[in-house]
């Protein structure tokens, strides 16, 4: 049996901080597992070398299964996004031993391909509803299918989305929280000319989204979708905060506006009422949070039995190793909807060398055995940790709000 004999908890920052687990077996062959959670990867790294690793020397690193119950039923404290992003960091190194082990690439591991490739989605952003388009037009010509689209609202310094580089966001920005300051009302007046506008340029065969990030109350969020059918989205993204899924079926019986959510999801348990009551259409829980492949594979499983589709979330606070499971995950999974896909700097593809390719609006996890994608922890070694928060959020009045 491949013996686990070594894990190693690597935290490296060309340009944002990543955390990455590499699990070694006695002939030699590792794994690695994304560990990143965007503003607390410490936490995540601590959990790991503290109360993790010590457990899995000498275990037997083909039992995947066994070991994911032992570190969630084990912790006694379950769930939560700094444990499941430790299990799933573990899962992860462990697929892709077994693929390296098998000479095959993970898909084939979960039961193969059911497509070609992998759909995903860019993002175009920008200061004006002008800018957000003609940036959109840009992602169009690169050949994306699907394209999300945020702009900035008038009357507001900053909002969800909306960066000062067209390509590369990444919103933790700062060794204390930035405040950002939000109105609703504004910003409900924007997004459907938005959506107006960039469907005069675009046309109707790209699929737009846009990602709401948590502000709206349930009839807001029903107004704009019904504000928004007219324009087609493919989704309308974090509608509203998830914590009470009881409050989709407000949107639910104001629009058919699609609706996506989960990316801060950590378990199966995030999602079933929203899932079994068919209150969204696209779940957005991704491997490096949502407890590994293993786990992901059980939530689309569910899904499945309800039409729901897959949507994983894919920033750029989501390493190379998460973008390469994921697409492994997305090629093979049958109710796959969509993966979203921000590049990652050329600094991080250094550290992250990988297998997965893009071409025409999709992407492919490659046929390397295993997951497709390494750590050189020589150039790691280089990109100390550098504390950075996601911004806070209030409103006009002071009110702390959600970000
Ligand atoms: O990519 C998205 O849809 C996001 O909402 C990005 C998040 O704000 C980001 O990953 C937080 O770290
Ligand atoms: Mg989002």
């Amino acid at each position: 049996m491949p013996k686990i004999i070594d894990a190693k908890v690597i935290v490296t920052s060309p340009g944002r901080n990543f955390v990455t687990l590499k699990i070694i077996t006695e002939d030699g062959v590792y794994g690695l597992g994304d560990a990143t959670l965007n503003g607390r990867e410490l936490s995540v790294a601590s959990y790991l070398q503290d109360h993790v690793v010590p457990c899995l020397i000498g275990r037997d690193a083909h039992r995947i299964e066994d070991i994911w119950q032992y570190l969630y039923k084990g912790a006694y404290w379950r769930r939560g996004p700094v444990t499941m992003s430790a299990i799933a960091a573990v899962d992860t190194a462990l697929w892709d031993i077994k693929g390296k082990l098998a000479g095959l690439p993970v898909y084939q591991l979960l039961g193969g391909a059911s497509r070609e490739s992998v759909m995903v989605y860019g993002h175009a952003n920008g200061a004006s509803i002008e800018d957000t388009v003609a940036v959109a037009l840009d992602y169009q010509r690169q050949g994306y299918k699907a394209i999300r689209i945020q702009c900035g609202v008038p009357g507001m310094a900053s909002t969800y989305g909306v960066s000062k580089d067209k390509y590369f966001y990444e919103p933790a920005d700062a060794d204390l929280p930035t405040e950002n300051v939000w109105n609703t009302s504004k910003y409900l007046r924007v997004v459907p000319e938005l959506f107006k506008a960039a469907r005069e340029a675009l046309g109707w065969d790209v699929h737009l989204l846009h990602d709401i990030h948590h502000r709206l109350t349930p009839i807001e969020a029903g107004r704009l979708g019904k504000d928004m059918e007219q324009y087609r989205p493919f989704w309308l993204e974090d509608a509203t905060p998830a914590e009470n899924q009881e409050a989709f079926k407000l949107i639910r019986q104001h629009t058919t506006t699609p609706l996506a959510v989960g990316e801060i999801f950590n378990s199966i348990h995030d999602c079933r009422e929203l899932i079994e009551n068919q209150l969204i259409d696209y779940i957005r829980a991704t491997v490096v949070h949502a407890g590994g492949i293993s786990h992901l594979r059980k939530i689309a499983n569910l899904a499945d039995l309800y039409q729901v589709r897959t949507g994983c979330h894919g920033a750029t606070d989501l390493s190379p190793v998460c973008m390469a499971a994921a697409l492994h995950f997305d090629l093979s999974v049958p109710n796959f909807g969509v993966q979203e896909y921000m590049r990652h700097t050329p600094e991080t593809d250094a550290v992250f060398p990988h297998a997965y390719t893009f071409a025409d609006g999709a992407m492919h996890p490659g046929e390397a055995p295993g997951l497709g994608v390494d750590i050189d922890e020589d150039l790691a070694a280089q990109y100390e940790y550098n504390r950075a928060f996601l911004p806070v959020n209030r409103l006009e009045d002071g009110t702390m709000f959600n970000w």
